[in-house]
């Protein structure tokens, strides 16, 4: 089980000093959606070339174009690239093509996605690499959490690995832990910490010895 660190309410250089702050803990660092919408891929630019060692996901949630979307991350430095789960499937081989011919990944984000079970076994199929439940912000105000959509996927899944993100903080890790997702992506449950370094640490201590009462 892997840790990813999802950074959406910051700024570049913000960042690139939070990452520092934690980046002995954590595996993979994402480049949330609004830093994309507000920086431009210029943030993935930037947070790779301060972090060469470091796997950078760019949030960028293609809907469209996939194939050129995709080159287009990867060119600034991207080592992982979403895409929505409520694509087409023409979008989605794109995406996996262009990331094959890359030497990249695809993670599909299932935000969105009503039916969780039938969507995730085609796009297992179709070659995700992720498969990722995820409770958005406007859903997470509304109390919602993605845990039994992840016990669906991990039951139809089986070629792609299997995340889970949205409101996933210390206090649910053993809950999520339950499932044995492949990787589990934390946002504000680290960045919302006065002490970011020992919460990241705390949480990815948990993930390595597999605490899961
Ligand atoms: O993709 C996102 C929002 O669309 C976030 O990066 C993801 O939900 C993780 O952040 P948090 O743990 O704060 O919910």
């Amino acid at each position: 089980m892997k840790l990813q660190l999802a950074l959406d309410l910051v700024n570049i250089p913000q960042a690139i000093e939070l990452i520092k702050e934690v980046e002995e803990h954590i595996d993979i660092v994402e480049i949330g959606t609004p830093i994309i919408n507000s920086e431009g891929h210029r943030a993935v630019r930037e947070v790779k070339d301060a972090f060469p060692d470091l796997t950078v996901l760019a949030d960028v949630k293609i809907m469209d174009a996939a194939g050129y979307e995709v080159a287009q991350a990867s060119a600034a430095g991207a080592d992982i690239v979403t895409i929505l789960g409520a694509a087409e499937d023409s979008s989605i081989k794109g995406a996996v093509e262009e990331a094959r011919k890359q030497g990249k990944e695809i993670l599909v984000d299932m935000i969105a996605v009503k039916d969780i079970k039938t969507r995730a076994e085609e796009l297992d199929q179709l070659g995700a690499d992720y498969i990722c439940v995820h409770t958005g912000y406007d859903l997470q105000a509304e109390g919602k959490d993605s845990f039994e959509d992840l016990r669906t996927i991990k039951q139809v899944v089986k070629n792609a690995k299997t995340a889970i993100a949205g409101g996933i903080k210390r206090e649910t890790l053993p809950e999520v832990m339950k499932a044995q997702p492949d990787l589990i992506i934390v946002g504000g449950g680290i960045t919302s910490k006065d002490d970011k370094k020992t919460e990241a640490a705390k949480i990815k201590q948990m993930i390595d010895e597999g605490v899961n009462q």
